[in-house]
């Protein structure tokens, strides 16, 4: 409630301001000062037109005035010169008679002409006795004018009615006096007869106009004549009173026109002159001036309306403008004073020529303040190049002036360079804006370091920390591309740890990471910064010099250096580990002319140095290609040998030591190859693994061996076992369980009659996985065997968890049972080991009868080895078996050739 209280008046003042403002804005300002000048035009005008009324008022009074004037003394004149005529004439007849007075007045020039007036002399009959000009004789006893006289004995001149003669188009004014005879008594009548147009001639257009009056009226009302324009009329009734010059027109009453009238009574006569100005034609002038005046602000106030409207409309939509760019400015102020961007507005400084110099900071939002550590007050007005000369030569200043000169937008990611800013890593868009340049800087800092990171994480390995293998190969592109560039050379040499396995295997995989850790810090500890050392997978790494010379030779004591440093004894969870590595040795561009090639040939001059001994370096040369493309053509053989059913299995029989019977065989794979003949499984089962042609080759391996020991059995041979090697890419596969179930059910062998052989270090790879994998086939009745066993580190502990039955004495131990007492001591470690394990032991290889005895005397369970039998196809093993003593065979022992590729 109070923050309403409190706010309301704020609103309201808020408000005030905002109408007075909006007040001040010229569209809304100018209508109002327009409409007080429209105001003042007409209030002027109609007053100049009020002035110009009452102007021609006074103008048409004294008109009217001096007019009547005028017309009066005419009149006066006229109407005494036929008074004294008619006097004349009244004295001249009382004295002579009438018969002689006209004569006598003719004769002294007395009469008027003839041709303006009629002069007569009436007897008291009202008979016209004499005339001038002469008329025939009438009687006008019953006139109008003739009965006043004759009934009243008063002397005074009467007017008669303007009369329109009988059977004329003329008419007439009659003036009269009585006749007096000696007695006094009526004698008679004198006329004067006027035509009325003689009273009107004073008219005159000019000042009277078209339809001005004048005229003179009957002391009856009875207009005698009057003239309008060219017109002369009479007859009229107009009872008006005298007036001088009346103030206001007055609507005439023959014709209803306004007029100023003046009528002024005729001093001895009951006439009254008539002056009549018609309103219109009398203000005629001064109507026009005031027309001209209305028009003047009719034009004006037009004018102005539409000069209000224009600019009203320019200034709306000026206003409009602004007010968006205010409202658009004051977001943009808002929406930058939120933003995580650093704004500043510059404007351009130009030199006398023009030319940018520098630029002014105008505006700035507060992250702007914290990216530069400086107040909004000590920014605004600073130009960019005394805060930041650097711009002046880093590019930064050029590319402002550009964007400025071309318009548009540039953006840039950049490292700060004050002291403040030399760890931000920042982006910045510069954008043209008016007579200058609005910049936008953003802290990318976080983003660069976590692109840094993502970047490492995808070009290093991540536990040696070295370039893996896609930035071995970009550093190796780079290499050659400078060394093409400067006709230098660059030297890759492909490293590979010798007994890595070993120790993998033997001591687990944490030992075995550590000691990649350590050999490639090593490694790195022997090159120049320049070099790289990367780790290539597994424990293979390849170093990179670049920029060398043409002599190979020169580097031999680097990498004599790297092979003498990966050599030094290192300490391995708490035992003293010794490895050493092989390297082959290639250089650009002699040895290769791109990077796969030099890394094959590195590659193939690598495995000559292992097979050559290990712990050495190899140069390339050519003929160790033959070995990688044989090792290429092998792949392709395989793959048609897969498809073309070139395999064969020969079982190799496993004896009891004790017994000296065969108690199972071991199934090993040949290959008869359509051009090379048999290949040893040595030359394709490693192949076989890298390729993955394992998975079907070790299927068909096994079925084809279930299915001839069930043959064998068919053929009413003993039940044996039947031993299958399985490689760790097909003990590794997902389906392995399911296809060995698939084979004991194809070929309705018991399982208790399958033995799978595999080898500690498959086991080892992932201990939990196998052991699991292992404890299902044990399930299903399987039994397990270790295969050369003592070459691997299989711990105690672990060995104690194999679902195994058991352990095969490697070959290797057994060549030299003779006299290696180390091998002895191995064997015997094993058999030991073995059967406190309760696990039986075999030992391979057995090739001798000393090898034989001394097994046999330290308590071997089995042998297997040429000493007994090579490995035989299924036919010669029926025989052996047979030759052991049991039945004959009545049905053949030899399976059909199988498809691989079917399984
Ligand atoms: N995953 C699979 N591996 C297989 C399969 N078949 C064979 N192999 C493995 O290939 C390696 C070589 O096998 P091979 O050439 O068949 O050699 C075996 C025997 O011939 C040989 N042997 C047996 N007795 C002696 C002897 O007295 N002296 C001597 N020098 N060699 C002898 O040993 C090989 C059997 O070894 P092992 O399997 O360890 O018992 C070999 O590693 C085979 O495992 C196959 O189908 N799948």
């Amino acid at each position: 409630m109070s923050a309403v209280t409190t706010t309301a008046p704020a609103l309201a003042s808020t408000l005030l301001r905002r109408w007075l403002g909006r007040g001040l804005e010229t569209h809304i300002s100018l209508p109002l000062f327009a409409l007080l000048l429209l105001a003042a035009i007409w209030m002027v005008t109609i007053h100049f037109v009020r002035i110009e009324h009452g102007a021609a008022q006074s103008a048409a009074r004294d008109s009217v005035r001096e007019q009547i004037d005028t017309y009066e003394a005419q009149l006066a004149r006229n109407l005494g010169g036929i008074d004294q005529t008619l006097k004349l004439l009244k004295y001249v007849v009382e004295l002579k008679g009438a018969s002689a007075a006209l004569p006598t007045l003719n004769e002294k020039g007395l009469l008027p002409s003839g041709l303006v007036f009629v002069v007569a002399i009436v007897d008291r009959d009202g008979m016209v006795v004499a005339s001038n000009p002469p008329a025939p004789l009438a009687n006008i006893s019953g006139h109008s004018f003739f009965r006043p006289h004759r009934n009243s004995d008063s002397d005074t001149v009467f007017v008669s009615e303007t009369l329109r003669d009988a059977g004329k188009n003329e008419a007439h004014m009659h003036f009269t006096r009585r006749l007096n005879d000696a007695d006094g008594r009526f004698a008679g009548v004198v006329i004067v007869q006027a035509d009325p147009a003689y009273f009107t001639s004073g008219y005159e257009r000019s000042r009277q106009g078209e339809r001005g009056a004048l005229g003179m009226i009957g002391a009856d009302g009875v207009v005698r004549a009057m003239r309008s324009g060219d017109t002369v009329s009479w007859g009229q009734m107009i009872r008006l009173s005298p007036v001088e010059g009346a103030a206001a027109p007055v609507a005439s009453p023959w014709d209803g026109v306004l007029r100023h009238t003046s009528v002024r009574p005729l001093h001895g006569f009951p006439l009254s002159a008539m002056v009549a100005l018609d309103r219109d034609e009398q203000a005629a002038p001064f109507d026009t001036r005031g027309r001209t005046y209305l028009w003047g602000a009719a034009v004006a106030s037009v004018l102005l309306v539409l000069i209000v409207t224009l600019v009203c409309v320019w200034s709306w939509q000026l206003t409009r403008t602004q007010r968006h760019s205010r409202r658009a400015q004051e977001t943009f102020a808002a929406a930058s004073e939120a933003s995580l961007d650093a704004f500043f507005v510059m404007r351009s400084v130009c030199d006398g020529g023009g030319a940018i110099v520098d630029f002014t900071i105008e505006a700035i939002n507060g992250r702007a303040e914290l990216l530069t550590g400086r107040s909004r007050k000590s920014l605004i007005g600073t130009t960019i190049l005394a805060l930041m000369p650097s711009y002046r030569h880093n590019g930064i200043f050029d590319e402002m002036v550009d964007v400025v000169r071309s318009g548009g937008m540039r953006e840039a990611e950049w490292r700060g360079e004050t002291a403040r800013t030399d760890k931000l890593w920042m982006h910045r868009q510069v954008v043209a804006v008016e007579n200058g340049v609005v910049a936008i800087v953003r802290d990318i800092t976080e983003r660069k370091l976590a692109e840094q990171r993502i970047y490492h994480m995808a070009h290093h390995d991540e536990l040696t920390g070295l370039p893996n293998r896609s930035l071995i190969r970009d550093r190796l592109d780079q290499a050659i591309l400078h060394a093409n560039r400067t006709s230098r050379c660059v030297v890759v040499a492909f490293i590979d740890l010798d007994s890595f396995k070993l120790v993998n295997d033997g001591l687990g995989h944490t030992a075995g990471d550590e000691l990649l850790q350590v050999v490639g810090a090593r490694m790195q500890g022997c090159l120049s910064a320049d070099d790289t050392v990367g780790r290539f997978g597994g424990d293979e790494f390849v170093i990179i010099l670049a920029d060398l010379g043409e002599d190979a030779l020169a580097i031999v004591p680097v990498l004599e250096k790297i092979r003498q440093a990966v050599t030094r004894p290192l300490q391995l969870g708490g035992q003293e580990v010794q490895v050493s590595c092989s390297m082959g040795v290639v250089m650009y561009p002699r040895d290769g002319q791109d990077p796969n090639t030099l890394m094959m040939n590195a590659d193939a001059a690598m495995y000559r140095a292992k097979e050559t001994g290990n712990n050495r370096f190899l140069f390339y040369t050519r003929e160790m290609n033959a070995s990688v493309e044989d090792k290429l053509l092998l792949l392709e053989g395989l793959r048609n040998a897969v498809e073309q059913q070139q395999f064969s299995l020969l079982y190799q029989p496993k004896v009891d030591l004790r017994s000296g019977r065969i108690f199972g065989v071991e199934a090993l794979i040949r290959w008869h190859h359509p051009e090379h003949g048999m290949i040893s499984p040595l030359r394709f089962i490693g192949l076989a693994e890298e390729s993955g042609l394992i998975v079907a080759i070790g299927d068909w391996v096994l079925r084809t061996a279930c299915r001839q020991n069930m043959a064998w059995r068919a053929a009413g041979l003993a039940p044996i076992s039947m031993s299958v090697n399985v490689s760790p890419r097909q003990f590794e596969e997902l389906r392995l369980v399911e296809r060995v179930a698939l084979a004991l059910e194809d070929s309705k062998l018991p399982a208790d009659a399958l033995e799978l052989e595999v080898t500690e270090s498959l086991i080892m790879r992932d201990l939990a996985q196998s052991v699991g994998k292992m404890g299902e086939l044990k399930a299903m009745g399987i039994s397990l065997s270790i295969d050369d066993f003592g070459t691997g580190y299989s711990s105690l502990s672990a060995l104690k968890s194999f679902p195994i039955s058991s352990l095969k004495i490697d070959k290797s131990f057994v060549s030299e049972l003779a006299d290696n007492l180390d091998d002895q001591a191995i064997a015997m470690a094993v058999i030991s080991l073995g059967h406190k394990l309760n696990l039986r032991v075999i030992a391979e290889g057995v090739e001798t009868e000393q090898q034989r005895d001394f097994l046999r005397s330290n308590d071997c369970d089995e042998m297997q080895g040429y000493l007994f039998s090579r490995p035989l196809p299924p036919d010669e093993v029926a025989t052996l078996l047979q030759a052991q003593g049991w039945p004959a065979i009545n049905t053949p022992v030899t399976l059909d050739a199988c498809d691989v590729a079917a399984h």
